[in-house]
């Protein structure tokens, strides 16, 4: 790996430069799927609520629908009689209006019927010798959901390239969204290193490790909305590397590389990434730790974004949830910059680490609060077991004690 660069960008700077270079978003490929299949996608453009929910002001409770000024001030000791109007059958509208001294009987969900604007519950009431007896005062709306007073006509269901996730999806069906129009951007991953192997390999011949990166790369994409499609391994030969990369990158929007980003006798990624038209390499080295190793490279004319991240799992990792993510949002356009989640809590444990680079740490998240750094080296594979995301240590520091509040990258 000798030789690797030692001018390095900083990730923001990193991210909005190749952003604004590039243009993004770009006019990338979109995949109307039924709502069902979309969970866990992107939508590709902003959603809004073409209808008011809920559809009609409805009851919260079994009970009387009255206006609330013929209920005011009844209590056990001094109740209220108001007549019987008539009896708001479920999934029907009633034919009948509420006057001054009048109640109707409502189930929960039943549409409140006009000149009503507050329900009694039944059991704060009684049936009097042909009167409805109430026992408690109600304040107008009380338990009434309003026409539209959940989500109005014309409210943003989802920002333009949001996740459709058990957050979003219900209001989706609710207004009878029943297919949408995600965000598919074709992305290849592509392993790199003659001692990488398929997870197939029963027993990696000595030297080799099975692919770990491909796999961690697929679920963390995935996890956050992007598909991302399997393309196995290239091998560490200069000729067969640049077939396989060029034939990689003709069939996709987004290829990402991982290993082979320093600058060694194997490492191809520079020098391909290099030979790309307008505006060729972007990035060669980035202030992140772990994750120096990254290469960013773009064809504009064909609207192609290379990305090398670095071979060390922990490293592609970091990377990946702090860079590719970003510009993953960027280029599909999505009102999101950033995924997950920014949160400051104290450490159990001192971390120390050099000056200089912008740090991140796997850590967990302890019961009473705290985060535990994970004890993991850039090439463990296992520290992202039961992490809840990373720590940062800004570029400046180089400690933060135990019991000091640092900042927490939440996967979520
Ligand atoms: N003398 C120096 N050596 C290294 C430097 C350096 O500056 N000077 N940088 C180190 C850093 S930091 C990293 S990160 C790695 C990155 O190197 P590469 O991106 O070129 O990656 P490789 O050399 O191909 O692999 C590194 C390491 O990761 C393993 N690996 C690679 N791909 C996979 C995969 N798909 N699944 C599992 N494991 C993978 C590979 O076997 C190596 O062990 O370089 C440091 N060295
Ligand atoms: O940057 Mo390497 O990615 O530190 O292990």
């Amino acid at each position: 790996m000798a030789g690797f660069v030692k001018e390095v960008t900083g990730r923001i700077d990193a991210i909005e430069k190749i952003s604004r270079r590039l243009l993004f978003p770009w006019d990338c490929p979109k995949k109307e799927l039924p709502l069902g299949e979309a969970v866990g996608r992107r939508c590709a453009e902003e959603m809004t609520n073409g209808a008011p929910y809920p559809p009609f002001s409805r009851s919260l409770r079994d009970g009387y629908a009255v206006r609330h000024e013929d209920a005011s001030g009844a209590s056990s000791g001094t109740p209220l009689f108001l007549t019987k109007r008539g009896d708001v059958l479920m999934g029907r509208a009633p034919d009948f209006k509420i006057s001054a001294g009048e109640a109707a009987a409502i189930p929960t969900g039943g549409i409140l019927p006009e000149g009503a604007d507050a329900v009694v519950m039944l059991e704060e009431t009684d049936v009097a010798g042909g009167w409805i007896e109430l026992r408690r005062g109600v304040q107008a709306g009380e338990n009434v959901v309003r026409r539209g007073e959940d989500i109005e006509l014309g409210a943003k269901l989802l920002p333009r390239g949001a996740l459709i996730d058990f957050r979003s999806i219900g209001p989706l069906a609710a207004a009878g969204v029943s297919s949408i129009v995600t965000a598919a951007p074709k992305i290849s991953l592509l392993s790199t290193g003659d001692e990488v192997v398929p997870i197939e390999t029963s027993e990696p011949a000595p030297g080799c490790v099975r692919d770990v990166n491909a796999w961690n790369l697929k679920a963390l994409l995935l996890r956050f909305g992007f598909e991302a499609d399997y393309r196995g391994i290239a091998c560490d030969d200069g000729a067969e590397f640049e077939r396989r990369f060029r034939d990689e990158l003709s069939g996709c929007d987004v290829l990402i590389l991982s290993g082979g980003s320093s600058v060694g006798m194997r490492d191809h990624a520079f020098r391909l990434l290099s030979s790309l038209p307008e505006p060729g390499l972007l990035l060669r080295g980035l202030n992140v730790a772990p994750g120096k190793p990254t290469l960013i490279a773009a064809d504009m004319a064909s609207k192609k974004l290379v990305v090398s991240l670095p071979g060390h799992p922990l490293s592609c990792m970091a990377v990946a949830f702090t860079l590719l993510l970003p510009l993953l949002l960027r280029l599909i356009g999505a009102e999101e910059k950033e995924c997950g989640t920014r949160v400051r809590l104290p450490l159990s444990s001192d971390l120390a680490a050099r000056t200089g680079a912008e740090k991140f740490f796997a850590c967990r998240l302890l019961a009473d609060g705290r985060a535990e750094p994970a004890a993991a080296k850039s090439g463990y594979i296992s520290a992202l077991g039961g992490a809840c995301g990373f720590i940062r240590m800004p570029e400046e520091r180089e400690t933060i004690r135990a019991g000091e509040e640092a900042e927490i990258w939440l996967w979520q």
